[in-house]
């Protein structure tokens, strides 16, 4: 039988924090990613999702439980090329161009002949004489998903890829992701954005102070906890800046309470339910439209 991408089992991550209390990163996941799927890690800001990524690299060692890729270390597969990550920060040399940069890493790993399959791949054709520092950060992300791709890896993991990105560049960003994956690569990401959950992964794990929250078909996750919401999208003219006019909400409030309508949410994604029933963060991503305060209770 073959292995899966990445066995977890009681796989839990405990640091040091700053008073020398034990922070629980990770705590005790059990998870298995068969190949070929895409699964999203969804979760505010300190749910765990760089530590699991860290754990399935093997960047860091569980406090306790055992983590596999393809049935071996993380760093086994990651040595053999079977896995590739995309991290959030650092990594490019700024004066190389984007064409020299994926020569370097494709001389690296041996396998010159991927250049220009990997250049065509991230569509980074019409940028390959530009240098790295003169690339926006989207641009910057695609060059790394693309030397991610140079081993021809079986797995991809991306930590926040299209952190930073405007909404038109994580589009792009996603876009390319897209085709590729319809060539049977399993990939993994983790992301605070409702809607890349939600528009890219077949899967979502749901990820809250270490645990996992629910996992499963993105559609059913959101249905299952989702419930049963009355969306409305307010008018534009009471959307500002600071989010929906405060006024405007409280005659919205005033209007319903007497049908006896007792919770009543302004969100345009469609995940942010969910998100919020087994979260409660307050930071929520995505738009302005969608935070708790907004909710009228
Ligand atoms: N090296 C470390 N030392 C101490 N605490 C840490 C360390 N790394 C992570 N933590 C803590 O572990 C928890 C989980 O952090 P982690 O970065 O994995 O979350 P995350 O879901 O990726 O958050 P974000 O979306 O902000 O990147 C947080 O409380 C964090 O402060």
């Amino acid at each position: 039988m073959t292995a899966p991408a990445l066995q977890a089992t009681g796989l839990t991550k405990t640091f040091r924090g700053p008073g020398g209390e034990t922070v629980t990163a990770v705590d005790g996941i059990d998870l298995t990613i068969g190949s070929g799927e895409i699964v999203a890690f969804l979760g505010p800001n300190g749910a765990g999702k760089t530590t699991t990524v860290d754990l399935f690299l093997g960047l860091t060692s569980p406090t306790s439980g055992t983590i596999e890729v393809y049935g071996g270390a993380p760093h086994r597969a990651v040595a053999d090329g079977r896995v590739s990550a995309v991290m959030q920060t650092g990594g490019l040399l700024p004066d190389f161009t984007v064409g020299e940069t994926v020569q370097a890493i494709a001389a690296l790993h041996g396998r010159p002949e991927r250049v220009d399959v990997v250049i065509e791949r991230a569509g980074l054709g019409p940028l390959a004489k530009r240098l790295v520092k003169a690339c926006s950060g989207g641009e910057q992300q695609r060059l790394k998903f693309a030397l991610a791709l140079v081993p021809d890896p079986d797995l991809v993991i991306l930590d926040e890829p299209t952190t930073g990105m405007d909404v038109g560049a994580r589009q792009e960003f996603w876009d390319t992701m897209r085709a590729d994956a319809a060539d049977g690569r399993t990939i993994v990401f983790a992301t605070h954005y409702l809607a890349e959950a939600d528009a890219f992964a077949d899967r979502t794990v749901l990820m809250a102070g270490g645990r996992i929250m629910a996992d499963g078909p993105t559609a059913e996750v959101r249905a299952a906890y989702g419930g049963q919401t009355m969306t409305l999208r307010p008018p534009a003219e009471v959307v500002g800046p600071h989010g929906i006019d405060p006024a405007w909400l409280a005659r919205v409030r005033a209007a319903v309470a007497p049908l006896g309508i007792t919770d009543v949410e302004v969100s345009s994604a469609s995940l942010e339910a969910a998100f919020l029933a087994l979260t409660g963060d307050p930071t929520t991503p995505t738009t302005r439209t969608t935070r708790p305060e907004e909710a009228l209770r």
